[in-house]
């Protein structure tokens, strides 16, 4: 970059005619002669501010990304000024109250430690270098790519959202973090600077199939499945997806119609049946597939051949996640490709689902509190009836209500994170199992909320896809996502308690 040359305010009022335009914003001159006519905004707000200081009108209609974005413009500085709105360095966390889960912001916390800042710091900076390619993808409804896939495992990056485990040993992750040392806090952070990057399609593109889907093959498949399967997804080689639902049987799992019927020499299974709505089906290389057999619900690894045919279903999000309608017609499995014992899939699902949640729950808190800072930002900014929003006592309520229900599903999520630090895979998804469906179905409220009051704030903004409100219209257009996947509200709330219920001690009496 070329040393900036120091102007004066008298001098940058002299460039104050169309074809000699220059502007200051936050001490920094811009030439903007050539731009005007270029200006998404149009010419004529250009040229009628010209020789001025606009930091104010630009910020009130601008992201700060935008300078970033055209620091081609930049000519000079003011002298003896120094900006107020430097561009934050990346990666650098929030220091917007409420912006970072509190440990982040300076307080103490029983859970984390200095690895998991330098982890969110380094996850940080890798996907916030990855949010123009997520909206580009996500405009043309293309998948994140097969080689960006690829260096996002050699970064380590897909092994952190897996979690902690004997697959972890001698690697290491972003951060410098060694695989021996990745706790389930590092993972719970990988998966909310993963939903960071904005663009919830194409986040769900890169991640959302093996982290749901590989689980089972790691808890249940065999060593050679195993040995075989979990290094290619992991270093990106291949894609895996989870396959349970259909267009008859969603969070009633029992009712899958899917079946495998054994071959006469009982070596494989024939897979026939349909799945509906399934994340990252369109390109992954290999199912965790739930399908009856004769012994009952089963989970089986299915790999991809000629006879499994995968569509692209069109939602609210984009085609970048990969979200598919699964045909398998008379599809040949090895016996071997079961996961768990064959007739005890529903515990392998089950099982699954608690992880699932929870990491849904990781994603959707980690949007509600990024579009809760959005909020508070533009609150301070944007000035209407000559004042910032922030001074309407209205508009402060609304900010109040997104934070106190942010921070008591996140301080929740943190305790259950803890316990099952302390639980094995199977334990926790007894013990676990009603206290996270509760805790996701009061995350997904949340982020209701947060929307709703988002979309006040931010007004028509928060219905456009560029601009200030570019993320509230992503998270209004799909935060529904979290509120039906991975088992709905609904279910979600009567799982909880019927899982109290289990327990209820037959003694309590008032
Ligand atoms: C270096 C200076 C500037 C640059 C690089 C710039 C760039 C941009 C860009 C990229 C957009 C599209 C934003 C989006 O949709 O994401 C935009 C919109 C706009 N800009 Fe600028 N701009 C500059 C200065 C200004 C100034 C000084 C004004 C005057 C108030 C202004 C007024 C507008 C308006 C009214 C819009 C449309 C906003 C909307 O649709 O809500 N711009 N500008």
């Amino acid at each position: 970059m070329p040393e900036l040359s120091i102007y004066s305010r008298e001098e940058v009022k002299k460039h104050s005619v169309p074809g000699d335009a220059w502007i200051i914003i936050d001490a920094e001159v811009y030439n903007v002669s050539t731009f005007a006519d270029l200006h998404p905004g149009g010419a004529q707000v250009l040229n009628e501010l010209a020789g001025k200081d606009v930091t104010e009108d630009f910020y009130g209609l601008h992201r700060q990304d935008v300078l970033a974005k055209y620091a081609r413009l930049k000519i000079g500085r003011l002298a003896n000024e120094e900006p107020q709105y430097p561009l934050p360095e990346p990666g650098a966390l929030s220091k917007v109250p409420y912006g970072e889960p509190s440990f982040f912001l300076g307080y103490k916390s029983p859970y984390y430690n200095e690895s998991h800042t330098r982890f969110r710091k380094a996850m940080r900076k890798i996907f916030e270098g990855l949010q123009e390619e997520a909206r580009l993808s996500e405009d043309a409804n293309k998948p994140p790519s097969a080689e960006l896939y690829r260096q996002l495992g050699e970064a380590g990056v897909l092994a952190t959202q897996i979690g902690p485990g004997p697959w972890m040993k001698g690697l290491t992750l972003p951060g410098g973090i060694k695989g021996e040392e990745f706790d389930l806090f590092h993972e719970l952070i990988a998966h909310q600077e993963n939903a960071r990057v904005g663009s919830p399609g194409f986040a769900d593109g890169i991640s959302s199939g093996y982290i749901i889907g590989l689980p089972p093959v790691l808890h249940g498949g065999s060593d050679e499945l195993q040995a075989r399967v979990v290094p290619q997804v992991i270093s990106g080689q291949k894609r895996i997806c989870l396959a349970i639902t259909e267009p008859t049987a969603g969070s009633d799992v029992q009712n899958i119609r899917t079946t495998a019927k054994r071959t006469p020499d009982g070596k494989h299974f024939i897979v026939n049946g349909v799945k509906k709505w399934i994340t990252n089906g369109t390109f992954a290389d290999y199912f965790s597939t739930a399908v009856k057999t004769e012994k009952g619900i089963t989970m089986l690894l299915i790999e991809r051949d000629d006879n499994v045919e995968t569509k692209a279903i069109k939602t609210s999000y984009s085609s970048a996640a990969g979200t598919s309608y699964i045909t398998f017609d008379n599809v040949k499995v090895p016996v071997e490709n079961v996961l768990g014992e064959e007739g005890n899939g529903f515990m392998v699902i089950m099982a699954n689902f608690c992880k699932e949640r929870w990491y849904i729950c990781a994603a959707i808190n980690a949007s509600s509190r990024f579009i809760t800072e959005e909020s508070f930002k533009w609150c301070n900014q944007r000035k209407v009836f000559g004042k910032p929003l922030i001074s309407q006592p209205v508009i402060r309520n609304k900010l109040a209500n997104m934070i106190s229900e942010l921070e008591a599903v996140e301080n929740w999520q943190e305790n259950l994170t803890y316990q099952m630090m302390h639980m094995d895979w199977f334990e926790m998804a007894t013990r676990l199992l009603g206290s996270v469906a509760l805790l996701k179905y009061r995350s997904t409220r949340v982020a209701h909320n947060v929307s709703d009051e988002a979309c006040q704030v931010f007004g028509g903004r928060s219905i456009t896809k560029t601009g200030m409100g570019r993320y509230v219209e992503a998270f209004q257009r799909t935060y529904k996502f979290a509120a039906i996947l991975g088992g709905s509200e609904e279910i979600m709330a009567d799982l909880g308690l019927r899982q109290a219920m289990r327990v209820f001690p037959k003694s309590a009496r008032l």
